[in-house]
Parts: C-alpha cells; structure tokens; sequence
C-alpha cells in the first residue's frame, strides 16, 4: 500500500524531501556555525590580548592564533565582540543555533521573527548597560555599548542613561516577560498561600467532625472549601497511573507510552496565555470583599434539643396500629418506626396474602383510631416492599433554617444552586438543586407555610451564592410578603431599566418583565450559540477559561430565579398575557440558567393550567383544603392529610417525598438582608433588557392613513366620558369588539389613551375636546 501511495504522487513527495533535505542542511550550518561563534567568543576572552597582533595577518599561514578557532575565531569575535556588542554577542549564536533548530526539526519559522527582534533589543540593551557600568572595560560592553553610551551622554548625562536603560528595562520585562505588578503580586499571593498550605498539612490534623448544629464556621468556609477541591482531587492518583510508564521492576519488557495530546488551536493558545497571564476570569472580583451572611443570623428556634417523641407515644401508636389492624383481621409481621421532626413513619410488614388496597382502604379507621390529623398511608413505600403509616408527633420540632444550612449536606452540595428545603421524615437534611428541577410550583392553603418555604429558598441561594453569581426578580402583589429583600437590590436583583422598585408588586410590570426575561433568554440562547456550548454551565466555564472575547458581546451569565408569588391573582387579572410568557420560559429557560418558582394559593385548575403544570414537573404541595386541590397540584392526593405549618410533599417526578420546611422567620431574613445590604454592593441592580410593551403602539398604529374611519370619533367619545375603555366605543359607536379594540391601540399609540392596566380602565391622556382637536390638527399639519 506504501508503494501504491508514493507511486501515486511522485512529484509532491519528491518536492517535499528537496526542500526538507534542504532545511536540514541549512539548519545544520547554522547550529554548527553557532557552535563555532560560542567557542571563538568564550576563548576570545582569555585571548584577545595574544591575538590582536595577528588581525592583520590573516592570510599569513606561519602564524597561529591561540583561539579554540584560530584566526578565523580570532578575527570574527574581534569583528564582534570587540568592535561590537561586547558579552551580549553571545546571543548572536544563541539565535542562530535556534533558527538552525527550527529549520533542522521543520518547526515553521514564523514565531522566530519575534525572537529574533527581541533577541536584537537585548544585544543592544544589555551592550549599553555594560558600557554605562563597566566603561574601563572595553570588552563587556563592546565599542557600540561604548559609543553609544558616550553619544548618550552628550546628550543626557549619566542620570539620563540610566533613565534611558531603565525604561529599556521595563519595557522589556513588560513585553517578553509579559510581567506586571498584579501578576508579580499573585505570585508572591500564590507562593504564601502555598507555604501556608504546606504549614497546615504539617501540623497534625483535626479528627474530630464539628457537630451539625454548632457548626457556626462552617459557612465561613464555603469558599476556601471549594477552591481546596482541586487539591483533595481523589484522581490524583488515576492521573499518576494515566501518564506514567509501566514500573521496570513489574514488568520485564518496558513498553513506552506515548500519551497523545490534542493539537491545540490558535484560540485555545491564546486563552491559554490570557488564563496564564491573568489567571481564570472571576465574576466575583468586583464584590470581592463581599462576604457571605454567617449562621449567627439564623435564629437555632429551640432546635438544639433534637427531636422530642417520647417512647410511650411510639409504644402506644404502634399499639393502636396493631390493634386496628386487628379489628379488620389484619396481621402484621414486623413493625419499625423512624422518628422524623414533625411525623413518625410506622413502616410494617403485613402478614403474608393481605391485600394491600385493604389496608390504604383503613386510612380513616386508623386516623379515628390514633385520633391524629394529618395520616397518611403510603402503600407501598416505593422500593422498599413496606406499607408506610405517617403520624404526627404530638409534639412536633420546628426544623430550624439554621439547622439545615449548617449541616454539612448542603455545605458540601456542589450543586449550581443549591437549596436546602427542611428535614426528611427520617430527619435527613433536603437539599435539591434549583437548576434540575428546572423549576417549582408551589401550593398550599393560606397559613401553611408557603411564605416560609420561599424565604427558605431565597435564604439558601444567599448562604451559598455570591452576587455575581445568581440574581432574583421578585414578583409580590401582597406587596408585603417579599420587601424585605429590598434592601439587596444592588446586590441580587434584577429590574427592568426604567423601574424604580425592584420589586415588583404591580400586574402590568409583571408582564414587561416577563417579555423582558424572554428577551434576555434569546439574547442568552444567541450568546451559547455563538460559544458553541450547549448550556450556561458550560458558558460559564468557557467565559471563566478567557475562551470568550467579552468584545463579541460575551459576558459572565448569572442564573436568575423569578419567583411569583400569589400566582393565582396574576392569572386572573392578567391571563394569557402572563401564561404565554411563563409557558415559554418554563419550556426554555432551563438550559440557560433562568428558573422560575411560583407560588399560589388556589391550586385550581384555571390557575394551575396544563400548558403551566406540564413544564413544572418539580411542585410542592403544603397542605391544601381539598383531595382535588392536592391532585391539581401533585396528581396525586395527599397534600390534604397533610398538617401544615410547613409540613409538605415535594415530588420531581414520580416518587413524592414528605419535608418539615425549615422555618425561617421574619426577623431572621431581615437581619441576613442588613447584612448583605450594608455591603459594598453593584451600582445599581442588575438591569433586564428593555422591553417596549406592545400595548405601547406599534410602528402601523402610528400610521396616520391607516386609522380607523372612525377614529376621530371614538377619540371624542373616550375624551369627554373621561374613561378609556373599549366597550364604551363599541356602545356609543356601535362598533364590534375587534374593531373597538384597534381603535383602542391606535388612540394609544396617538398618546390619547394610556397603555393597558389589568382590569382598570385605561387612563385618558388628553383632558378636553379642545385640546384634542388642537392636537390631531397639528398631526395632519
Ligand atoms: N416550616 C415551618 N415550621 C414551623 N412553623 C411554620 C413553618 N412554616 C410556617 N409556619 C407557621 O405558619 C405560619 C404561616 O406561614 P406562612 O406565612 O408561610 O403561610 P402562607 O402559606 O404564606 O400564608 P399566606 O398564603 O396567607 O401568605 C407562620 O407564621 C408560622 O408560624
């Protein structure tokens, strides 16, 4: 087959090995020419005084120089060395061995100009430097060092020179070195650091674990502990075994392994030396004195006593079970009980050929029995071939939000937004990552707990993320519920430009903000197309990686949540104006980072509609009034027999899993709010693209000749009733509904009407007739 190939392009391979042949003959002139120089010139110093007589007698064959390279030597360091650059003339050779080497090994000669050049500033610099301090010796310094610093002088004086040398220097260390006073400064950061490591590997290690809850520091390290990652990195060992070579003593017959590296592009190169010069970009630079609220904040709610079930409660339940079950011929072969914060799940094995609709039939006759609100039966527990009887605890802990963050589950969760939602009814601390989910639907009855569980959301993401990491869009049309959260407005929220709160409390801004959050998702969409990944994680590390050029419009993306609360008054006042965008976003948004949680209490179908509950697949059920309520919201019933304060189901799927939400009280997230917001924080807060309602007018309302014929009149009408509003067209016109309603956007687009507000009427702009009809004469004009 080889032959075949050289057969077949004979003249290409032949022309190939000329020009390589030749390469390699001129690469290995230069390299031994180099080596000559380096021998004439280091000898030319032990023997320049012996051999200067014999300059003129080069062709004379009688005399021998005493250079390692004769006359020739002799001559050509006196040319050089003596007559020239002095000690710097040993570059000379230096750049001529490496041009030889890069024509000898084929390298292309293209990155050699720069060496070349630079080479060049040196031989003079360093030729003047050693003429400026050793001037009584001629030939460090050479004659240009010489001349030159003579000429300099004239002109300068020695101060200048030494100015001018200086400069030389720095313009040097700056451009080859490519040295600045942030990377030197790094440097020294990074070798004190490193010493400070090695110090603390040295000194004997504490063994024992903190204790979960008085775990204060913890948060404290949230930081270092991920940057010491890399250095606990368990592949450390896999990476040894992935490089090395096979040991000798192992085995007889060494093989070498050549590990293949990816060729690198050009852009790689160049981000490559970015990271190296400026290390990996930081989105946290700007705040970097920012820092994290620490669990002082967090009220311990009495907590520190651990869960409080007494054994005669957990006797005498089980007793009650087994006797009910009895009644109903019902044996039970094994019985276990795991004591959670609020609820005690009696796991139990019923004898063999018991059917298990029989026992989730005795639901009631069991509560009736225990007399406790709030049972439920699980039948089987998924997995595990166990029914499950959840009863409340007479008395029930509250699980502290301080608990939860403490506990090292969520300290140690590497998850891209990490939130810690309560205890597990086997009192595991829950921690799910928001950006999985991708986003939440929360319901519940008014008063069980669902302000709680969104404070514990927000109050998670702020323990664990920094500002530039993650900002939230508000929306609270109680207007009380979430303003405390004002007060990190330049820290974690996001607004529209022209709004002044970043709260948003009013339906009509909800809308722009939702269109806004659409166009931030495509204008995100276009920037991971542009970066060829496919979502923001992997955008962020490429932008972290200086991959991306920030002048292509690139930028540092940082999640965003918006989080709705009372969803359900929305949808009624605002519909379809607000479900299109919220369906779109949730269809979307997942991939580049914005997620949504919203939270309602009327979990009735018209709120929670279809195209809303098929993109939520992660909800949270608190308890709600009805069986109905609790299947709109989790398919499946449940939520109803739950026992509220913060008692909840929270389902991704198909496995529902029931949570003690931590409690997280008003006072706490006031104080973690100060806190953040006495920080340094962002000039403003973060900014949404704008968004220019459609209701706004459009370019082809604005269109005189386009008006409706009856648009004049409707304008009349709508000025003197003082009220803006279609159907009062559509009577005193006797129009229909559509064209009512485009003359309605075209008096708006003519700044007669103001844009739509809900339910209201709109606002009339113009206040009488007559400065109407001043104000359409003057548009005809
Ligand atoms: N996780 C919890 N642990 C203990 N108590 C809780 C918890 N969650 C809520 N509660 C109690 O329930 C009360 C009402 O909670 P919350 O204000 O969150 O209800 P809500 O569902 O938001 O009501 P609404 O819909 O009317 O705003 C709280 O003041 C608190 O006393």
């Amino acid at each position: 087959m080889a032959t075949k190939k050289k057969k077949s392009k004979p003249t290409a391979s032949k022309k190939l090995r000329f020009s390589r042949q030749n390469k390699i003959i001129l690469g290995s002139l230069l390299i031994f020419l180099s080596i000559a120089l380096f021998f004439s010139f280091v000898s030319f110093y032990f023997t320049w005084q012996d051999d200067q007589s014999l300059l003129t007698e080069f062709a004379n064959r009688n005399e021998q120089a005493k250079n390692l390279l004769n006359k020739f030597g002799a001559s050509v360091s006196h040319y050089i060395m003596y007559r020239g650059f002095g000690l710097s003339s040993l570059i000379i050779p230096f750049l001529l061995s490496l041009t030889g080497l890069y024509l000898f090994l084929s390298i292309p000669l293209k990155n050699l100009w720069n060496k070349w050049i630079w080479g060049l500033v040196l031989l003079i610099w360093i030729s003047i430097t050693l003429g400026f301090f050793a001037d009584t010796q001629p030939l460090l310094g050479g004659l240009v060092g010489y001349e030159m610093n003579d000429f300099l002088q004239d002109y300068t004086g020695k101060i200048g020179v030494f100015l001018i040398l200086l400069f030389m220097l720095t313009i040097i260390l700056v451009r080859l070195f490519k040295l600045t006073p942030e990377g030197v400064a790094r440097f020294f950061k990074s070798k004190s650091a490193s010493v400070a490591a090695d110090f603390k590997k040295a000194q004997p290690e504490a063994s024992e674990p903190l204790p979960e809850d008085e775990d204060t520091e913890v948060i404290l390290d949230t930081y270092t502990h991920k940057k010491d990652i890399p250095h606990l990195d368990p592949s450390a060992e896999e990476k040894k075994v992935d490089t090395g070579k096979p040991d000798p003593a192992e085995d007889e017959i060494a093989m070498e392994v050549n590990t293949v590296t990816d060729e690198k592009e050009e852009s790689d190169l160049l981000s490559d030396k970015l990271v190296a010069d400026f290390g990996e970009f930081d989105p946290t630079l700007e705040l970097s004195n920012y820092k994290f609220p620490h669990l002082d904040l967090l009220d311990p709610h009495g907590s520190g006593g651990g869960i409080t079930i007494n054994q005669e409660e957990l006797e005498e339940n089980k007793n009650k079970i087994v006797e009910t079950l009895k009644n109903y011929k019902i044996g039970i072969a094994q019985i276990k009980a795991t004591i959670g914060p609020t609820v005690t799940l009696y796991e139990i094995v019923p004898d063999a050929g018991i059917r298990i609709s029989k026992i989730k039939n005795l639901e009631d006759d069991i509560a009736l029995s225990l007399a406790a609100l709030g049972i439920r039966i699980i039948a089987p527990i998924p997995g595990k071939g166990t029914i499950g009887i959840e009863v409340p605890n007479k008395k029930a802990t509250t699980v502290s939000m301080r608990s939860v963050i403490a506990s090292s589950k969520f300290q140690k969760a590497e998850m891209q937004l990490p939130i810690a939602f309560g205890k597990t009814i086997s009192n595991e601390t829950f921690v799910v990552d928001l950006a999985k989910m991708p986003h939440l639907l929360m319901a519940g009855a008014t008063g069980q707990g669902k302000s709680v569980g969104l404070n514990a959301v927000l109050t998670s993401l702020l323990y664990k993320k920094h500002p530039a990491e993650v900002k939230f869009i508000l929306v609270d049309p109680k207007k009380v519920e979430l303003t405390l959260y004002n007060k990190i407005e330049r820290h974690y929220l996001a607004k529209l430009p022209d709004s002044e709160e970043a709260i948003i409390t009013d339906n009509t801004k909800v809308i722009h903000t939702l269109n806004s959050l659409c166009i931030e998702m495509d204008n995100r969409y276009e920037l991971l197309k542009q970066a060829m990944v496919r979502n923001i994680k992997e955008y962020n590390a490429k932008f972290k990686a200086r991959k991306l050029n920030p002048n292509d419009g690139h930028t540092f993306l940082p999640y965003i949540v918006l989080v709705i609360d009372e969803f359900a008054d929305l949808i009624m006042t605002a519909g379809k104006e607000v479900e299109t965008p919220i369906a779109r976003l949730a269809q979307l948004a997942r991939a580049i980072g914005i997620h949504l949680i919203i939270a309602t209490q009327r979990p009735s179908v018209n709120v929670i509609t279809g195209i809303i509950k098929a993109n939520f697949p992660a909800r949270i059920a608190f308890r709600v009034t009805s069986k109905i309520d609790s299947r709109t919201i989790l398919d499946f019933q449940g939520a109803d027999q739950l026992i509220g304060r913060g008692d909840m189901l929270f389902t991704q799927g198909n496995d529902i899993t029931r949570i003690q939400c931590a409690f997280v009280d008003t006072p706490e997230v006031a104080k973690i709010t100060d806190y953040i917001g006495s920080q340094r924080g962002y000039t403003s807060a973060h900014l949404l693209p704008e968004y220019s309602g459609e209701d706004s007018g459009t370019g082809i309302d604005y269109d005189i000749s386009e008006r409706d014929a009856m648009f004049r009149d409707a304008a009349e009408v709508i000025v003197t009733a003082q009220q803006g509003s279609a159907s009062l067209i559509q009577r005193k016109l006797k129009l229909g509904y559509n064209r009512a309603g485009r003359i309605i956007d075209q008096l708006e687009a003519a700044g007669i009407v103001g844009p739509f507000e809900g339910s209201k009427a709109r606002a009339v702009l113009v206040p009488d007739i007559y400065t109407l009809e001043k104000m359409l004469n003057e548009e005809t004009k």
